[in-house]
């Protein structure tokens, strides 16, 4: 139970606060591949310059140490949200896990001898499955490897690798490179003795990786080609087979047919052996380790994976029997609910979210943003647990979105939907505390499409100028950020589209329609994303909660 906090003599009316984050906003010079300063964004321009005279306008750090990661790792969701919902730095997945292999301990868990040394003495397959990448968001492929080499130095005799591709954290057509990784580190597993190679991928925002409950048929087509060796039948079109010998192969032959598709959309594959036989399949007693560490991308597999006769998704026996196997995540996605129930690495443990002091404060809170992003505002705000803190005094509100293969077609995406809501729901007055993702400058921002980028900032600037005039109109305080870079470089230094986040700051600014002069924003501090909560439980009228980072406002 977190403590009550005093107040501190902002905000004693108790005007509404807004808090929005523009998903995938970064500060970044100007130039052809930066579609924030492409798009003139005109309300954004005025605030910030008002801002500035105000000394309400600063940059904050969203990226590597700011928020859990390691020095020079872009931002991401993720770690940005947990940061900005929990007021404090935590050490992230991507570091956790690395470091528990490195020093050991990884190796020596109850877990690892349950899941993948007793696999290999009952003379059973150990397969992984995940991203392919060394993006670092979802996971990392020296994470991978270390993992095949030590199931082979426990004397595993069989491997099977699913890869996803990925492109949306590394360069968009970079699968291949990472492929040719993965097939050295299994060649070597084979010259050891151990009969160790690919059996299925595609990529990663057509196969596995959904998140809150996007589009279950992604989950169903990676489950289906994972454990039975079946690739989805509508991939299988305009010559392309989708049942090969080998991965590159396979992803060549991808690329030929269907050149507009980026590797994150690549078709699904299955690799059979000479007499056409799915060469992975899953059996009894296998143990399958989802290797990535991210969780809202991972929740749906997982449950798939570990639900009984409750699970009621897809038919998991469509293509023969589901057989009972084990499963791992690399770690917990939601301990709160226990998904999944084995892991490899304790996840970190976020506690006393600002969520928790709203609730405890009676303070109502509202959050909203489209599907891709719904769970940023809940789920990641409030420290990876699904559901309300305090149903009587919360809600959450998700506008359903369109698949996130329709985004560069249509990058102005639910913003409009989202502000409609919004605005009426500051109009109606009964919250005291609003919080809001604009997906747009990060979805599109992932297409590596600079006209559609652009447009997807003029959505955002739209959707701004709308919010603040419900706010005004309430005489309260609008806060705005970003969880991390994405739009701001759509282009990498050689013109070419450039997908994945940024390790840029963020911009970071107060409006107060009643503004009086008797705060500033601090620009002394070395600030980042956790110091976001602490100033708006400071905007909401109370005095920093302890043990939360500094605040971003002097008073
Ligand atoms: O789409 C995602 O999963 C990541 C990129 O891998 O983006 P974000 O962190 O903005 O959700
Ligand atoms: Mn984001
Ligand atoms: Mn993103």
């Amino acid at each position: 139970m977190v403590q009550r906090l005093e107040k501190c003599g902002i905000n004693a009316e108790g005007r509404p606060v807004v808090f929005c984050v523009m998903d995938g906003v970064g500060v970044f010079k100007e130039g052809p591949g930066n579609a924030f300063w492409l798009a003139k964004p005109e309300n954004i321009l005025k605030f910030i310059e008002e801002a500035k005279q105000n000394k309400l306008y600063r940059e904050i750090y969203a990226h590597g140490e700011y928020v859990g990661l390691t020095d020079g790792d872009m931002g991401n969701s993720e770690v940005g949200h947990n940061a900005l919902g929990s007021g404090n730095i935590y050490t992230q997945g991507a570091r956790l896990v690395i470091e528990s292999m490195r020093e050991g301990t990884f190796w020596n868990t109850q877990q690892w001898k349950d899941m993948v040394v007793d696999t290999i003495k009952a003379g059973k397959t150990v397969h992984l499955f995940g991203l392919l990448s060394s993006g670092n968001v979802h996971s990392h492929i020296d994470q991978q490897i270390m993992i095949i080499q030590k199931v082979v130095e426990c004397g595993g005799k069989r491997i099977r690798f699913h890869p996803l591709l990925d492109g949306r954290d590394v360069a968009p057509d970079s699968g291949l490179e990472f492929i040719a990784q993965l097939e050295e580190a299994l060649a070597k597993a084979r010259d050891a003795g151990c009969d160790a190679c690919i059996a299925s991928g595609g990529g990663r925002m057509h196969l596995v990786m959904d998140r809150y409950n996007a589009e279950w048929s992604m989950v169903e087509r990676g489950f289906n080609q994972i454990v039975h060796g079946v690739v989805d039948p509508a991939d299988i079109k305009d010559g392309y087979k989708g049942y090969y010998t080998t991965a590159k192969e396979a992803i060549e032959e991808g690329r030929r047919l269907f050149p507009t598709l980026l590797d994150q959309y690549a078709p699904g594959f299955v690799i059979v052996d000479a007499e056409g036989k799915p060469v992975g399949k899953l059996e009894e007693g296998d143990v399958v380790i989802n290797t990535n560490f991210r969780g809202d991308r991972a929740l749906e597999i997982s449950n798939t994976f570990d639900q009984g006769a409750e699970f009621d998704k897809f038919d998991r026996a469509a293509h023969g029997p589901f057989p009972a196997v084990k499963y791992a995540g690399m770690l917990q996605y939601d301990s709160d609910l226990g998904i999944p129930k084995t892991y490899l690495v304790p996840p970190p443990s976020i506690s006393d979210v600002m969520s928790e002091y709203t609730c405890e404060l009676g303070i109502k809170s509202f959050a909203i943003a489209e599907t891709h992003k719904y769970g940023h505002v809940t789920f990641f705000w409030n420290g990876n647990r699904l559901g309300y803190i305090n149903k009587a005094l919360e809600k959450y509100v998700e506008i359903p979105s369109e698949p996130s293969d329709m985004i560069e077609a249509n990058p102005a995406m639910k913003a409009k939907e989202v502000t409609d809501e919004l605005v009426a729901a500051i109009e109606a007055g009964e919250f005291d505390y609003y919080r809001v993702n604009y997906a747009n400058g990060d979805m599109v921002g992932h297409t590596g499409s600079v006209p559609a980028a652009v447009e997807a900032v003029k959505t955002v600037d739209e959707s701004l100028g709308r919010l603040w005039e419900a706010v005004k109109a309430k005489g309260g305080i609008l806060v705005v950020t970003a969880d991390h870079g994405n739009c701001e470089e759509v282009l990498d230094g050689k013109g070419k589209p450039k997908t994945s986040h940024t390790t840029n700051p963020v911009p970071f600014w107060i409006m107060d329609a009643k503004y009086d002069g008797k705060y500033t924003v601090n620009q002394d501090i070395d600030g980042g994303l956790a110091n976001c909560a602490a100033t708006t439980m400071n905007l909401l009228g109370y005095e920093k909660p302890e043990g939360y980072m500094q605040s971003l406002i002097d008073y």
